[in-house]
């Protein structure tokens, strides 16, 4: 049996849209091991039961990159997160396929192959580089159409904490309601403060995170899709911590560097928001790995 576990991402923190991606300490283990039937797919919503399966859908585009036949599958899937909030549920199903059927034809693919693929297949290679290399990572698609990706420790005094609403924001929503433009001061804006924040987040200096995360790209209008972005906000400032909305939504999640801050933001996100899932989050710092049994 091929196991392979793949971390939850927080994508764009502030001004990295479509660009910057954390890998953080949640995680989802998806199994594949030969099947009599062409396809047997447990453990998710059975809405997701069939070939349009995202996992499997990686799965079928790994093996025709490799040329090699697609073999009858069993894809047991074990995810504790939650979808379409923000925590790249969809590059975690996309990197599990890719690597599930690289490691079932013994592994010719690089990570720096897999991330080409995945890149294709989410869009943008925000979530699936960290999914794959682990830590804070900054990519970006060459003029060959290849990924470029580098790599940034993240400094071990910080606190993530993920505040994650009990409703949805689809992703698709959350990009259309984008405009189409943004003016030179304002694309000056976002690469300053981009360049500032991955450093800061590196060296743990929460007084740069601080200003250098507030981005002018997608969060003030995504800001409008989340009812209690106020609320959360507010419970962050009155800690000194910081908070971006995590991805395309709904999570959003604070940062601190001061751990007696973070137990606070917890217990009061947990009274504000007791249907919410509340996490006290690590980096992750080795990404997806594949065992075989
Ligand atoms: N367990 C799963 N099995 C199959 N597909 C899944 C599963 N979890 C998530 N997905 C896919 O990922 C999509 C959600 O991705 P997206 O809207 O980008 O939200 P997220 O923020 O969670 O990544 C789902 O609509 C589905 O296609
Ligand atoms: N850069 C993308 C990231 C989407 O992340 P997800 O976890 O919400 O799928 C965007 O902001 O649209």
């Amino acid at each position: 049996m091929i196991r392979i576990k793949v971390p939850a991402t927080s994508a764009n923190i502030g001004v990295g849209f479509d660009c910057m991606g954390l890998a953080v300490s949640l995680y989802s283990t998806i199994t594949f091991e030969p099947s009599s039937d062409k396809l047997e797919i447990v453990g998710c919503p059975d809405e997701f039961k069939n070939e349009d399966n995202l996992v499997y859908q990686a799965f079928v585009k790994c093996c025709n990159f490799l040329n090699e036949p697609v073999p009858n599958v069993k894809i047991t899937i074990d995810n504790t997160i939650p979808v379409a909030r923000g925590l790249g549920s969809s590059a975690i199903c996309i990197v599990a396929g890719l690597k599930g059927a690289n490691t079932w034809f013994n592994g010719p693919l690089a990570n720096d192959e897999i991330l080409d693929l995945a890149t294709q297949m989410e869009g943008h290679p925000d979530n699936v580089s960290p999914a794959i290399y682990g830590n804070l990572g900054v990519s970006f698609v060459d003029e060959d159409q290849n990924v470029q990706t580098v790599h940034f420790n993240v400094s071990p005094d910080l606190h993530f904490i993920a505040m994650i609403p009990n409703y949805k924001v689809s992703t698709e929503e959350a990009r259309s309601i984008l405009p189409n433009e943004m003016s030179y001061s304002d694309a000056i804006y976002q690469m300053s403060h981009l360049g500032a924040l991955a450093k800061a987040l590196e060296l743990g200096d929460m007084k740069v995170i601080h200003s250098a995360i507030k981005d002018k790209m997608h969060e003030p209008y995504r800001a409008t899709l989340i009812p209690d972005y106020k609320q959360a906000k507010e419970i962050c400032k009155n800690s000194n911590g910081t908070m971006y909305i995590s991805g395309s939504g709904s999570t959003m999640m604070a940062i601190t560097a001061d751990g007696m801050a973070a137990d606070k933001i917890i217990s009061d996100a947990t009274k504000a928001f007791p249907d919410w899932e509340i996490h006290h989050l690590s980096v992750d710092k080795k990404g997806a790995t594949s065992e075989v049994d």
